[in-house]
């Protein structure tokens, strides 16, 4: 392998305490917000086609036009306490908050530029009461940062002459000094989620983010930083140049997920998703699907069935209200979880054979797997193919203690329980004691073939 300064500096997954937090997590909050909120994906009439985040970059949006809505920034309806009772009552165990996003508007009072909050009709710290009211919530909290900053004049994509060098190395201490006075001014994050490093400019400078993410580290012991922060010596991101892993987890699956264990490479990682296809700031006019309940509980779960985290995206509006959408999918969440969250919290991986009826979870604390079933087969019964060598021991519906299947078994570790007859009302949740007593087998005959 290439011997590598600013490659991945641990091989394999961080087991400190700080980390098994955050693995066993298992649903989270994005929320993206800013001034982008403001024209909500519409402007002169038009409806911008792509995110609404992104309006700054349609041609459709005069560069001018959107860089004086900050003057308009007056969320009178923000309420931070009422979204973090929403994200408590949904049941995410941590937040993730957009402090800059590309156009470079920073949503606290920053002593290294005028494009903040400060200087808005509504004059005040968003991050800092919203840090307050999820930690009073015991959500943890995580800052979410893009290095890409469309508004700072020392910003490049590529570094092409001298002059683009000098004024990057301006932007550069611009990054660490903002970094540095977040860490400063909310001391109870637990992580960072960096945005905006795919440029080629960013990509050279393996050195500068590998220090700064030390010295970050050496301002809160142990922070969570993921894999779209650093490049390596080579330019590469998410895996250096051995396909090493760099960071603490892997960002790279966005409004996508794994299909197989495989594809996580026994990584930790999180997914991050949206309501509707693709839009993460507020978009007035949300065009083609938008996910149902099921669908994103199938998603969170699948999320946990492969060692992942599901970190659900929520745009507040000019006003800093959350859109009806997004509070009746927070609800409808959180009426599920509050009946199934030991199928969530603390959980993780087994290798049993992936069925069609659903996912396994598995307790890392009480070692008992969840069946979550989404696909009743048409004959009611339920297959369970078990790694080896374990014998099932209590196998019961985790809200009707009455409710006791009787596994058959069919072959070597293959078993088969009956539902009853009445639809599936909900994913339901069927739990499995087992342990490794392994009895006596009954011998089955492999086909000789
Ligand atoms: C170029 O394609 C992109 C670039 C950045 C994004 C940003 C979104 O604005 C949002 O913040 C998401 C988490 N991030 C990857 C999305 C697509």
């Amino acid at each position: 392998s290439l011997a590598l300064a600013h490659g991945a500096h641990r091989l394999g997954k961080r087991t400190d305490p700080m980390m098994e937090r955050w693995r066993n997590y298992g649903l989270g909050q994005f929320i993206h917000w800013g001034v982008y909120a403001i024209p909500g994906g519409q402007w002169n009439g038009a409806s911008y086609g792509g995110a609404a985040e992104w309006i700054r970059s349609w041609k459709g949006m005069p560069k001018e036009a959107y860089d004086n809505l900050y003057k308009e920034f007056d969320p009178e309806n923000y309420d931070p306490s009422a979204l973090a009772k929403q994200a408590k009552e949904m049941g995410a165990k941590y937040m993730i908050i957009t402090t800059k996003h590309h156009d470079g508007f920073c949503l606290w009072p920053s002593e290294y530029t005028d494009y903040d909050v400060t200087n808005t009709p509504y004059g005040k710290d968003i991050i800092g009461p919203l840090v307050e009211a999820y930690d009073a919530e015991g959500i943890d909290v995580y800052l979410y940062f893009s290095v890409m900053d469309w508004n700072h004049p020392g910003y490049r994509s590529v570094l092409a002459t001298e002059e683009d060098r000098s004024a990057y190395e301006s932007f550069k201490e611009f990054t660490r000094n903002q970094l540095l006075e977040l860490l400063e001014r909310y001391p109870t994050t637990k992580g960072l989620w960096f945005d905006g490093t795919w440029d080629e400019a960013w990509k050279e400078q393996a050195e500068f983010a590998d220090n700064l993410a030390t010295e970050m580290r050496k301002k809160i012991p142990g922070l969570i930083i993921g894999s779209r922060f650093r490049p390596d010596d080579y330019g590469n991101r998410h895996f250096d140049s051995n396909g090493d892993l760099m960071g603490d987890y892997e960002q790279g699956w966005e409004r996508k997920l794994p299909e197989t264990y495989e594809d996580t490479n026994g990584n930790d990682w999180d997914c991050v998703m949206t309501i509707p296809e693709n839009q993460w700031g507020y978009h007035s006019d949300w065009r083609g699907h938008v996910k149902t309940s099921y669908e994103l509980i199938e998603m969170l779960v699948k999320s946990v069935s492969l060692d992942g985290n599901f970190v659900l995206n929520f745009g507040p509006d000019a006003k800093g209200d959350i859109r009806m959408e997004e509070k009746k999918l927070a609800t409808e969440i959180g009426q599920w979880m509050s009946k199934n969250k030991s199928a969530i919290y603390n959980c993780g991986h087994i290798d049993w054979e992936k069925q069609d009826w659903g996912y396994y979870t598995q307790n890392r604390v009480t070692g008992e797997v969840n069946m979550v079933v989404f696909n009743k087969p048409i004959n009611s019964v339920l297959r369970i193919k078990t790694s080896s060598k374990i014998s099932l021991q209590k196998i019961y519906d985790l809200n009707d203690a009455t409710k006791i299947y009787d596994p058959e078994e069919i072959s070597q570790d293959e078993y088969i329980i009956q539902l009853g007859d009445e639809e599936l009302a909900e994913p339901k949740v069927i739990v499995i004691k087992y342990d490794h007593s392994k009895g006596e087998t009954k011998g089955y005959e492999k086909a000789k073939t």
